[in-house]
């Protein structure tokens, strides 16, 4: 299997405090992963790492065959621009210009002309198209966020980051963000790696991770929202003790 980001012995330390202790893996393409664990396990550095936002202590990240160790700060945000999509439970829209010009701004400040008969079809897709010429505080959490994961594509990236992207939505439009998420996948291809607290959204991953103490400390196919929650409160318990 195509793996598109490979991390290799990834270690992260804060100080003395080992936030990713030695984590081997790979994002296989045209899947749709989730990662769970407890508060503190690694999560968000993991995804920091894996997404050249950060660097690694030790160990080595690959993104598109890239190793990003090699590349210097900006060699790794024009890497980022190019091949990484995120998705971030606040939106992050900019609120004074419309839904459309949201889309694709980085892209036109890239200096990359978007492809408009991708993003007609995205939107398309997540059914915003009659919303394009309003500005984001004009449009539902769940719109927003559909506009968002839109923009995390427009520019077809190697892989889609997201953060808790469902966190701030209710039941239905989580459920509409989390079918939009792995409709992406299954038709198009693309590749989403999705940091989630709740069982019932990592369920709907093709495969969970799940972290403890800086560690996979398992990697569950088709996974259901009783088995995570299962798994989640015996991590919970280990920790408290
Ligand atoms: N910039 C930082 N400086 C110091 N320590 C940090 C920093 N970022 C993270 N940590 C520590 O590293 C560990 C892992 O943090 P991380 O944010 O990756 O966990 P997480 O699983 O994403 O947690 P949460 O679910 O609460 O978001 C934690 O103990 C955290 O306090």
């Amino acid at each position: 299997m195509h793996h598109v980001v490979t991390l290799t012995g990834v270690t992260k330390k804060y100080g003395d405090l080992v936030a990713l202790n030695d984590v081997t893996l790979g994002f296989p393409q045209g899947r749709f992963v989730a990662v769970m664990g407890p508060s503190g396990s690694g999560k968000s550095t993991l995804i920091q790492c894996a997404a050249a936002l950060d660097r690694p202590t030790s160990g080595s990240v690959e993104i598109g065959g890239v190793d990003i160790g090699r590349l210097n700060e900006t060699q790794r945000t024009i890497l980022r621009r190019e091949h990484v999509g995120f998705v971030f439970q606040s939106y992050n829209l900019l609120p004074a210009i419309t839904v459309e010009e949201n889309l694709t701004l980085s892209l036109r400040l890239a200096g990359r002309r978007p492809d408009r008969a991708w993003i007609a079809e995205l939107v398309e897709r997540v059914g915003l198209q009659d919303r394009l010429r309003h500005r984001p505080a004009e449009l539902s959490g769940g719109q927003q966020q559909r506009a968002a994961i839109v923009r995390a594509l427009a520019g077809r990236p190697d892989v889609v980051f997201a953060d808790e992207p469902t966190g701030a939505l209710d039941l239905r439009a989580a459920g509409q963000v989390l079918d939009l998420l792995r409709s992406l996948v299954d038709d198009l291809g693309q590749t989403v790696v999705m940091v989630t607290h709740d069982p019932a959204a990592a369920a709907r991953a093709h495969d969970a991770l799940v972290m403890a103490d800086g560690r996979v400390v398992d990697v569950l196919a088709a996974p259901s929202a009783q088995d995570l929650a299962t798994r989640l409160t015996q991590l919970a318990g280990v920790g408290a003790r």
